[in-house]
């Protein structure tokens, strides 16, 4: 797995989707959503530069979640469980998100965060690959969410489109890759990244079986609702 940092050294070619005060108008509505466990988690990814979804992001992941009344979820790449804690608040207490990565100390740093705010009981945390912790798990789910390196993206989809039930969602971040993926010319901050978002992103718009649609908030993020036939 690469360890991703936030990608600006590179961004000579970079467009951004939201222009940053219109950006800075809809983060001042949402200051309620404040808590101490939450600063704690973003201060630390500013500190280590860790792309963690925002906070505009996380409050809309936590908003689809409601919508659809989701009980299951699986996360593709948890980091140290901040799009975790978005999705844990919406599925209740007896619901479960199940989080997977490759760094066990982002599994500790989940554990710690997430008990502080009382939503570790909601949260199975697996350590290791994501793509074999999903197919190693049975079950359909409300919602499968892909956070890992971006050159996994279509096969992750792959996997996880015949796994969510009818009415359930496939979320994913960073579908708009910094602007690289509407850029005539771009450097990528890994070789294929790009080139996996742009085929990941058609896969899923031509897909019969889904209806998507790309939220350009913060880097983009991808929902896409499987069809009650
Ligand atoms: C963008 S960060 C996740 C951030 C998290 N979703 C959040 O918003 O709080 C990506 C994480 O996925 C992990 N990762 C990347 N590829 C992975 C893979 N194939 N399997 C498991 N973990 C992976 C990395 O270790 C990193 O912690």
């Amino acid at each position: 797995m690469t360890e991703i940092l936030t990608p600006t050294s590179d961004n000579s070619s970079e467009i951004i989707p939201v222009h940053p005060a219109i950006d800075g108008y809809m983060r001042a509505l949402v200051g309620s959503t404040d808590h101490p466990v939450l600063l704690e988690m973003e201060a630390l990814a500013e500190q280590k530069r860790f792309p963690i979804v925002n906070r505009l992001v996380g409050i809309f992941l936590e908003m689809q979640a409601r919508m659809i009344g989701a009980r299951q979820v699986f996360e593709f790449g948890s980091g140290y469980g901040y799009s975790a804690y978005w999705f844990a608040r919406a599925v209740g207490q007896d619901g479960r998100i199940i989080c997977s990565d490759g760094n066990s100390e982002n599994r500790d740093r989940a554990e710690q965060y997430l008990s502080s705010a009382g939503l570790w009981d909601r949260i199975e945390f697996n350590v290791g690959m994501a793509q074999d912790i999903f197919v190693q798990t049975d079950g359909l789910f409300d919602i499968c969410y892909n956070d890992v390196d971006k050159g996994w993206y279509p096969e992750v989809w792959k996997l996880a489109r015949d796994r969510i039930r009818p009415g359930g969602l496939y979320i994913a971040d960073n579908v708009l890759w910094h602007g690289r993926v509407a850029a005539e010319t771009y450097t990528d901050i890994a070789l294929g990244w790009t080139e996996a978002i742009v085929e990941h992103n058609q896969m899923i718009f031509n897909d019969p079986e889904f209806d998507a649609f790309i939220n350009p908030t913060r880097d983009g993020v991808i929902v896409a609702r499987r069809k009650v036939v």
